[in-house]
């Protein structure tokens, strides 16, 4: 009888507030053929059959907050569950991040309504009791406020046209509590914590400081 054997790659999550620069993280690692890379479904979040659901949050959060989050957990766990061959899975953010950051602050801002948030809440706690969505490692790309708020602007994104330096420096604290000070809920792994104030011309060997620690699981080499 053949045993199945079931591969769970190293499975590595980048976290960190808009324009801290996950998408420049995630494209460094394209270049390893053993890391399979996972960017945020933003092009999903902007077309779920035809609608842009991205702008409608930013739209009027309180009407879309719950279709849009409740929309953004299905697409996590399609991405934590996505089967892959490489020995190691690059994530950009995770169902975590979704419900300790960003549905978290809506419950705070009363944007979600109760009830709603149980939904939700029900959702993850299902998803995350069973190994579908295990995780072995965090990068968190730390940024100040100031920095990703001219990033964001530069980048200049239809959707994030009305977003304001305030609500990016709320976020900031949302992945501070959660990831630098874990004063707010558990971590699912360690947490290596990335300097995201740096330039891009800069930033490559930022990123060699953690490759070791993604590579470890790979590599015989002591870590
Ligand atoms: C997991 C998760 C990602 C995510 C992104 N966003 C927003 C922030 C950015 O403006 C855009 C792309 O990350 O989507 C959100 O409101 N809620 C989210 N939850």
């Amino acid at each position: 009888k053949r045993i199945k054997l079931t591969h769970s790659p190293f499975t590595v999550l980048v976290e960190g507030n808009i324009g801290s620069g996950k998408t420049t993280f995630l494209n460094y690692f394209k270049q390893y053929n053993n890391i399979c890379t996972l960017a945020e479904p933003i092009e999903l979040w902007k077309n779920c059959g035809g609608y842009n659901l991205l702008s409608h949050l930013y739209e009027d959060r309180e009407r879309w907050g719950f279709t849009f989050q409740s929309y953004v957990q299905l697409t996590m766990l399609q991405q934590h569950t996505f089967k892959t061959d490489c020995a190691i899975k690059l994530m950009e953010r995770s169902i975590y991040s979704a419900r300790y950051c960003f549905v978290e602050k809506m419950i705070r801002d009363s944007v979600l309504p109760a009830p709603s948030a149980s939904v939700i809440d029900e959702w993850f706690k299902w998803a995350t009791s069973s190994a579908m969505c295990d995780v072995d490692l965090i990068i968190y790309l730390r940024a100040s406020p100031e920095v990703v708020y001219k990033r964001m602007r530069e980048r200049n994104r239809q959707e994030e046209k009305t977003v304001q330096l305030e609500y990016l420096h709320e976020m900031h604290e949302m992945h501070e509590n959660w990831l630098y000070y874990k004063t707010m809920f558990t971590c699912p792994a360690p947490v290596l914590v990335v300097n995201g104030d740096l330039d891009k011309s800069v930033i490559v060997e930022e990123y060699q400081k953690v490759t070791p620690s993604i590579f470890n699981k790979c590599l015989s080499v002591p870590s």
